[in-house]
């Protein structure tokens, strides 16, 4: 049978940033709570949570000082079981952030590890001896810096692959493990769809031989959570894997090793940064490279085999239409684009907040104007390092994880309808075109593009179980056939603002979708910028 999962389209909130309700400037559960309908209206199946639990703050949640407590800000624990009920009466599922590779340096383990070197909780992080006066070994944090911070009390350093507010756990120390099963076992006999968890690839690392990702013990450690904490339950689990492979891929995803359900993987992600360096490299980008990705993995991976997500943003990612699309005159269209081409691929597509109004990114003319710490650290960092402010500010325009952390915009009120307070950061001045209650009006939006897709994914097979193949085209134009039976879908769409002529050998059935007219034939087509359909065919 067909898990729930492989049917389903899972909808991420920011929940700082989704809807307020008790004027405090930050989205909070209840907020949740008052925007179910519109999510159901939509039509997704499950919501993934960004991290709600008790935390200082320092990455917006992804430091947790307290794995069992819902941070203040956000409501109380009675506000999240409100959520999971009132979801589960629609038919959505609430799928909790599960952040195992770090914690804050607020979590009572580490107040407790760092007094002193034979304390109790002293092996649930990891800790070094200086070398020579200095850091143990050059591994660097994704937030700039040495992974390394000296702890004056015990002489030691420890290791944190993100803030030094955000050390890292042992996963090599057994009891470590046995109480983070205890904890997603509480989460789960609460009623909760599952887990998205945070940089679950970083878990074996061996930072003596300087290995983070993929470490010797890593699917040796999925495979007992999984067999102590998921296994028989009726729930879905989805990784985020920066560095994942088809192969990788496979070993996390393929139900006969009992690890996870699917992962998030980023290759397309890279396309337009300098190879082999960091994300604020920035590289042209070329329709024709994103293809190449898109297809690799939808013929390469088997689907028998693995699991994939369907993805273009989330809270990390800079909007999609402002990265590769068009924000001003093919806003509309190159929105619907996007998911029209993604929606109807293989695997479990995911929307985060905001996309299907097709929200854009924020710009920023400052340095003051950020949050994000990322940002901020490269900002500093390269500035010492003689990169120019300009250039510095046009990565973070392109790149930063600000753009898609501004509140949702509900209506044309003020302040988007997200607050009646002071918003934690600004809303983006386009919110009196750019809005949900402009897009429920329209029944043309954006929105209903979305709503027919999931639609489409719930009422045919073919989307979920359908076999794939690519036709070939021009170099910007991703075309593919969804096959199932005697039924054959062709999706086309134009990844780009130029025209590009389009000619497929078949009949045109009924077209099911499209961002322009619905075309009247299929041989000899002149796409128009960002077109795209979905059409049976035979
Ligand atoms: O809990 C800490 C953060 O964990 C998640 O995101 C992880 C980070 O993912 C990216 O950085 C990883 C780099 O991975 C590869 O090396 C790529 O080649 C690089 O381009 C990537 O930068 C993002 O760039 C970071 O922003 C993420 O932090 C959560 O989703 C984050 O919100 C947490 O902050």
């Amino acid at each position: 049978m067909t898990p729930w999962w492989k049917n389903a389209v899972i909808y991420q909130i920011y929940p700082k940033s989704f809807q307020d309700s008790n004027g405090d400037g930050i989205g909070d559960l209840n907020g949740i709570i008052n925007r179910l309908d519109y999510l159901q209206k939509l039509g997704i199946d499950a919501i993934w949570l960004s991290p709600i639990y008790q935390s200082p703050g320092v990455d917006n949640g992804y430091d947790i000082s307290d794995y069992q407590a819902i941070d203040p800000q956000y409501g109380t624990m009675a506000d999240l079981d409100r959520l999971i009920a009132e979801a589960k009466k629609r038919n959505i599922r609430i799928i909790m952030d599960l952040v195992v590779n770090h914690t804050s340096d607020q979590h009572q383990w580490f107040i407790e590890a760092r007094k002193s070197k034979n304390n109790p909780k002293r092996d649930f992080y990891i800790w070094r001896d200086p070398i020579n006066r200095h850091e143990p070994n050059d591994l660097t944090s994704n937030f700039s810096g040495s992974a390394w911070q000296y702890d004056q009390t015990t002489g030691q350093y420890y290791l944190h692959f993100f803030a030094p507010e955000q050390p890292d756990l042992n996963w090599q120390n057994p009891e470590l493990r046995q109480k983070i099963y205890e904890m997603m076992t509480f989460w789960l006999d609460k009623g909760i769809g599952g887990f998205r968890m945070d940089v679950i690839e970083l878990i074996g690392k061996e930072p003596d031989r300087k290995i983070g990702a993929n470490g010797p013990k890593l699917h040796p450690y999925l495979q007992e959570m999984n067999q102590k904490v998921l296994a028989n339950r009726d729930i879905m689990t989805v990784g985020e894997t920066w560095s994942a492979d088809l192969e990788t891929v496979t070993k996390y995803s393929d139900p006969a090793r009992h690890e996870l359900s699917m992962v998030f993987q980023f290759e397309d992600q890279q396309v337009d940064q300098q190879p082999g360096k960091e994300k604020w490299d920035l590289a042209p980008y070329r329709p024709a490279a994103l293809k190449k990705i898109l297809l690799k993995w939808q013929t390469q991976l088997d689907y028998r085999h693995a699991w994939n997500s369907l993805f273009w943003e989330n809270h990390d990612l800079p909007r999609v239409i402002s990265r590769w699309g068009s924000d001003t005159t093919y806003r509309v269209q190159s929105a619907k684009m996007f998911a029209i081409a993604l929606h109807l691929m293989r695997g479990t597509p995911y929307i985060y907040n905001g996309e299907e109004i097709g929200m854009t990114n924020y710009p920023v003319k400052d340095i003051t104007e950020v949050a994000d710490l990322e940002s901020i650290n490269m900002y500093h960092d390269r500035l010492q390092k003689g990169y120019s402010k300009q250039e510095l500010l046009k990565a973070i325009n392109a790149k930063g994880r600000d753009n898609a952390r501004r509140p949702m915009q509900w209506s044309d009120r003020l302040q988007a309808g997200f607050t009646s307070g002071e918003p934690w950061l600004k809303v983006n001045p386009n919110y009196q075109q750019i809005n949900v209650q402009a897009a429920l009006a329209d029944p043309n939006s954006i929105f209903y593009t979305y709503q027919k897709l999931i639609r489409l994914r719930h009422e045919n097979e073919i989307v979920v179980t359908g076999s794939f193949k690519p036709l070939t085209t021009s170099a910007d134009v991703l075309a593919y056939y969804r096959e199932l039976g005697d039924q054959r879908w062709l999706i086309v769409a134009n990844l780009s603002e130029n025209k590009a002529q389009f000619t497929a050998p078949d009949q045109l059935k009924q077209v099911l979708l499209s961002n322009y007219c619905a075309p009247q034939t299929l041989q000899a087509l002149t796409l128009k910028p960002y077109e795209a359909f979905a059409a049976i065919v035979n």
